[in-house]
């Protein structure tokens, strides 16, 4: 059983997979407290009814586009093997994003790690990310953005996505930063900008 807040079929807006196809899993709960959080309700996993994991598995196979996102919340307060195995035996591809607060946990085709000051990651975590991807609040998330950066493998993506409501301001910055540091991207919130969920 998992305290489920919502589930959604649209297309993936963030990060490496963006553009694709993809049933949203979004788990409730989350400690970690980022005061610019776009999913501030998500946080009180009381608030989201337990769900079988069956029945979420199930609901994702309705649909024709074979990827699943868990997100939430934090996802990885709970043990995710068995949600993942099941999404697997079905043959559907299984994404996570995720802070890398709590410990990792399930089997995963793709993993955004979004690490926070508020709650630091693992130090366990960095080497399986399949893709960075910090969120540019401010101009010392840069120095954040490379830290982590020196933990993951030489494989992972690194992202930069800039904070919603400071856009207007750290997006410039962001584009310049790429310009003079090419290992990285920029990633934004397509989905806003397409109006979907
Ligand atoms: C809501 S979080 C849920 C998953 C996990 N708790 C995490 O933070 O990675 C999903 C993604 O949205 C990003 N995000 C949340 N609020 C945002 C905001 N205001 N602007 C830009 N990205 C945001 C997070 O960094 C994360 O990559
Ligand atoms: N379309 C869409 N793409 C997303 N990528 C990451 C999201 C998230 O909230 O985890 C998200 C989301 O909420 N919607
Ligand atoms: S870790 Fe994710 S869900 Fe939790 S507060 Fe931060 S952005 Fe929101
Ligand atoms: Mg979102």
């Amino acid at each position: 059983m998992l305290p489920l807040m919502e589930e959604f079929y649209t297309i993936q807006g963030e990060g490496y997979n963006s553009g694709k196809a993809a049933y949203f899993i979004r788990l409730g709960g989350c400690d970690v407290g980022c005061h610019w959080c776009d999913v501030k309700e998500s946080w009180d996993a009381d608030m989201h009814p337990l769900t079988a994991t069956q029945t979420i598995v199930e609901h994702a196979d309705q649909f024709p586009g074979k990827a699943v996102v868990v997100t939430g919340g934090e996802p990885l307060l709970y043990n995710l093997d068995e949600l993942t195995k099941q999404l697997k035996a079905r043959g559907i591809a299984t994404f996570i994003e995720t802070s890398g607060a709590y410990p990792l946990s399930g089997f995963w085709d793709w993993i955004c790690l979004s690490p926070k000051k508020f709650k630091a990651p693992r130090k366990d975590i960095a080497p399986f990310a399949n893709e960075l991807k910090v969120i540019v609040f401010n101009k010392s998330d840069f120095a954040w953005a490379e830290e982590h950066a020196k933990l993951v493998s030489s494989d992972c993506k690194l992202y930069l996505q800039p904070e919603w409501s400071k856009a207007a301001e750290m997006t410039p910055l962001i584009i310049d930063y790429v310009m003079n540091n090419p290992k990285w991207e920029i990633s934004l919130q397509t989905h806003k900008f397409l109006n979907i969920p």
